[in-house]
């Protein structure tokens, strides 16, 4: 059987290098392109790429898709900034090149899709729920793309069940003090040196609290998830958002 012929773009960074490895590994693939910054993307078709495993930069990700997918290669993509707008793009990129799918995984590892799938689950339960996410300091937006998402689920989830808005008579004194309001659940991103990724969803009610945490520790957990996507976008033509519709989670 031919190998799948894949690329990393954003190779030279931190998850892209892991990447590059985890695609040189594995037996049913094959790297045809590794591209840094200034690198040009006519390289991903002189090369023959099939997948584009995307790890770059909230700027840099739109003009690289665009690309991709005008050119009929299927997107994974790890990298964070993604709007209505941006998707509403990419959507009409996608119309107009029958075939071709992205995956946008706010999330690669597994824990951090359960994370998710919990918190989906436990909201409607409780009075109240916050999301802390703590990531390096070198990470280049807030909050995470994880956490983002964790909340719009969580929202999501409370709207379907009714819930009321959560209870919250703070005056706030200093502008950032209850963090950022995604979808009425607030949102609050640490930056400390030491940490990669690390995310807690903290639910409480009357007496007790519930408190579901995810750490990453090295980047290698995101590998399985973005070497999953690679093997499944080729058959899935359109947007897929999030790794859990490549998953069997019950
Ligand atoms: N979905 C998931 O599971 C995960 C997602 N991420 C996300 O992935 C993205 C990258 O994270 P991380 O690896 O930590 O960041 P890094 O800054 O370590 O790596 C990004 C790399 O992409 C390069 N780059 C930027 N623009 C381009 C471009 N146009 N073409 C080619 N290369 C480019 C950068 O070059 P230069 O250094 O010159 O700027 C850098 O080498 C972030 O959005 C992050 O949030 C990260 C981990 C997991
Ligand atoms: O920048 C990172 O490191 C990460 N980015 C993603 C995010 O913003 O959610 C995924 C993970 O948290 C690591």
């Amino acid at each position: 059987m031919s190998k799948l012929r894949v690329a990393v773009v954003g190779a030279k960074g931190r998850i892209g290098s892991e990447a590059v490895r985890a695609v040189e590994a594995a037996d049913d693939m094959e790297l045809v392109a590794a591209l840094g910054r200034g690198d040009r993307l006519e390289t991903l078709t002189e090369a023959g790429a099939q997948v584009v495993v995307e790890l770059t930069h909230p700027d840099s990700v739109m003009e690289n898709l665009e690309f991709c997918v005008r050119n009929g290669i299927h997107g994974v993509v790890g990298t964070t900034g993604w709007t209505e707008d941006r998707l509403a793009k990419l959507t009409s990129w996608l119309e107009a090149s029958p075939g071709t799918g992205v995956l946008i995984a706010p999330n690669f590892s597994i824990g951090a899709v359960l994370t998710m799938a919990f918190a989906q689950q436990a909201a409607r339960f409780f009075e109240s729920v916050e999301v802390v996410e703590l990531h390096h300091p070198n990470k280049a937006d807030a909050p995470s793309g994880t956490a983002t998402r964790t909340a719009q689920l969580i929202a999501a989830a409370r709207r379907e069940a009714g819930c009321a808005p959560q209870p919250d008579a703070t005056t706030t004194a200093l502008e950032g003090a209850r963090g950022a309001d995604v979808d009425g659940v607030p949102v609050h991103s640490v930056r400390l040196r030491g940490l990669l990724a690390h995310q807690e969803v903290l639910l409480g009610d009357t007496g007790e609290t519930l408190t579901i945490r995810h750490d990453s520790l090295h980047h290698s957990c995101f590998m399985p998830g973005i070497l999953l996507g690679a093997r499944r976008v080729v058959s899935t033509p359109g947007l897929t958002f999030g790794l859990e519709n490549f998953l069997d989670l019950g």
